[in-house]
């Protein structure tokens, strides 16, 4: 079992996730020897898995797939395979380690799944996103392989910034991921940590919003016994202790109050803890991934947080841009979701089309999370299998409603603070028409760059300063253009 040292500890663990698997996988070593079969395998081949571990594929399953994976360094995708008197299709890609091969896994189906999953299929063609599954699902393809089954994504500027986990994933440079609530900081962090090479070791997520200040200390560096009242007998390890060996993920890391992220700066820059109420020093080795909805910049210069903790933690920043930004990701989203509630209720339904609008153009506030949400509604309460709008949550249907109400209103805002022109009687009074062209310039870079501060400074040509006294003494204008 030479390349799963890895998941020593977790060798069981590992195994009852793969006997779980209804898909078939077997995994070789370099040398092309059987390290793992998984329960499903064992069944549809037939075999004793017991007596094949060990033996080379060459011997058992002359001109495999997975031979052809592990001599050829490629993934084969597809392969039809006529073997122990059974036609197969056949999935296998390389292993690497460190940029080592060190193996080779595949994976199987056989001619009465395919036919069932034909089935289901054809079953699914009536529903049109089938043809959009087909159509686009090359797009999708574009993703790092191993993202494929986490993060769903069409558009090109998320799939962008996805491609850059691949190359970061394995360093140890802290990651800071920008993005509203439900737009997948999460699933991204945990991406990171599952392409790293602390895959195995803990993965911890906390949220710093949602702890009570009081204890956010304790649960983040542990206390030692007697430390406060309450506290457990022999004390209690926090989330930085948990996550030794591998990867932390801060999640809203711009509500930890002033004094926190002071120790916070310390526990990673010494790389060791000391936990509340205690004395001994605890090295520490952890990855930082930290998430954030809040403009870090400004609170850095409203003294709310840190300087030197915001460079820490920002060794590189993902940007995920919301949902409503992304209109096609919408669609596979909705695609993937039924997909999955099809699996989970056991029965297939689709969108209607006026449900299908909806979503499309509902601002979804609260993005992928919200989309779930309602979709999932939907499907539990449609009576047959077409989603309809009434089907959706109240509260979807009326936020869609208020949003198309406000739509004229916020087309005329976007043309008046877009454009600065004079008709005859207009003032001329050169002050207070310098103040309308500051603002409209402002608003202007704001919405370019998405409300990225950072990026609206450098679109102006002005320096921080300047900017942020702008902002300060026109603050109600700007709002008012960018509600
Ligand atoms: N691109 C995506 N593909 C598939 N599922 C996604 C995607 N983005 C988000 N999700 C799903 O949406 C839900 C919300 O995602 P997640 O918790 O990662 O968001 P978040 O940005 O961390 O939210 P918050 O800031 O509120 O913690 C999860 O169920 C997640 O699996």
């Amino acid at each position: 079992m030479s390349f799963l040292f890895a998941f020593e500890e977790d060798q069981t663990f590992l195994s009852s996730i793969f006997d779980a698997i209804h898909d078939c996988v077997k995994i070789v070593d370099k040398d092309g020897n059987f390290i793992f079969i998984n329960l499903s395998a064992e069944r549809n081949m037939n075999i004793d898995r017991e007596e094949w571990i060990g033996k080379n594929a060459k011997e058992l399953l002359p001109n495999s797939v997975i031979l052809d994976a592990l001599h050829t360094g490629i993934p084969q995708f597809h392969k039809h395979s006529f073997v122990l008197n059974k036609n197969f299709i056949v999935h296998a890609s390389p292993l690497t380690l460190n940029g080592d091969l060190v193996g080779a896994i595949s994976t199987h189906k056989d001619g009465s799944e395919i036919e069932k999953l034909k089935e289901s299929f054809d079953h699914f063609t009536i529903n049109k996103y089938i043809n959009y599954l087909e159509n686009e699902l090359h797009l999708i393809q574009m993703l790092p392989l191993e993202m494929k089954d986490f993060v769903i994504s069409k558009d090109s500027t998320l799939i962008h910034e996805l491609s850059k986990i691949k190359k970061l994933a394995p360093t140890d440079i802290s990651i800071l991921i920008r993005g509203e609530s439900g737009v997948g900081k999460e699933v991204i962090a945990k991406n990171i940590h599952q392409l790293s090479n602390r895959m195995g070791k803990p993965y911890i997520p906390i949220n710093c919003a949602a702890i009570p200040e009081a204890l956010l200390e304790s649960e983040l560096f542990g206390y030692e016994e007697g430390a406060f009242t309450g506290a457990k007998k022999n004390g209690k390890k926090g989330k930085f202790e948990l996550a030794n060996k591998g990867t932390i993920f801060l999640d809203e890391i711009g509500d930890m109050s002033y004094h926190l992220q002071a120790k916070m700066l310390r526990v990673l820059q010494q790389k060791e803890l000391v936990r509340v109420g205690g004395s001994e020093a605890i090295p520490l080795d952890v990855r930082v991934i930290a998430a954030t909805n809040q403009d870090l910049e400004s609170m850095i210069i409203n003294n709310t947080f840190r300087e030197d903790l915001y460079y820490r933690i920002n060794g590189l920043t993902f940007t995920i841009p919301p949902l409503r930004e992304r209109k096609m990701d919408i669609d596979v989203l909705i695609l993937h979701y039924l997909k999955e509630f099809s699996y989970k209720y056991n029965k297939q339904k689709r969108l209607s089309q006026e449900a299908h609008h909806l979503l499309l153009n509902h601002s979804l506030l609260g993005n992928v999370r919200e989309l779930i949400n309602v979709l999932e509604h939907g499907f539990v309460l449609a009576e047959n299998d077409e989603i309809q709008i009434s089907d959706l949550p109240k509260s979807c249907i009326e936020g869609y409603m208020a949003q198309e109400e406000d739509i004229p209103q916020r087309r005329s805002k976007e043309i008046e603070a877009s454009s600065f022109t004079l008709s005859d009687s207009d003032s001329l009074d050169f002050m207070e028409n310098m103040s309308k062209l500051e603002v409209a310039l402002i608003v202007k870079a704001l919405k370019r760059s998405n409300n990225n501060r950072s990026k609206a400074i450098k679109m102006l040509g002005i320096s921080r300063q300047s900017f942020y006294d702008r902002l300060k003494k026109y603050e109600k204008e700007i709002s008012y253009y960018l509600k």
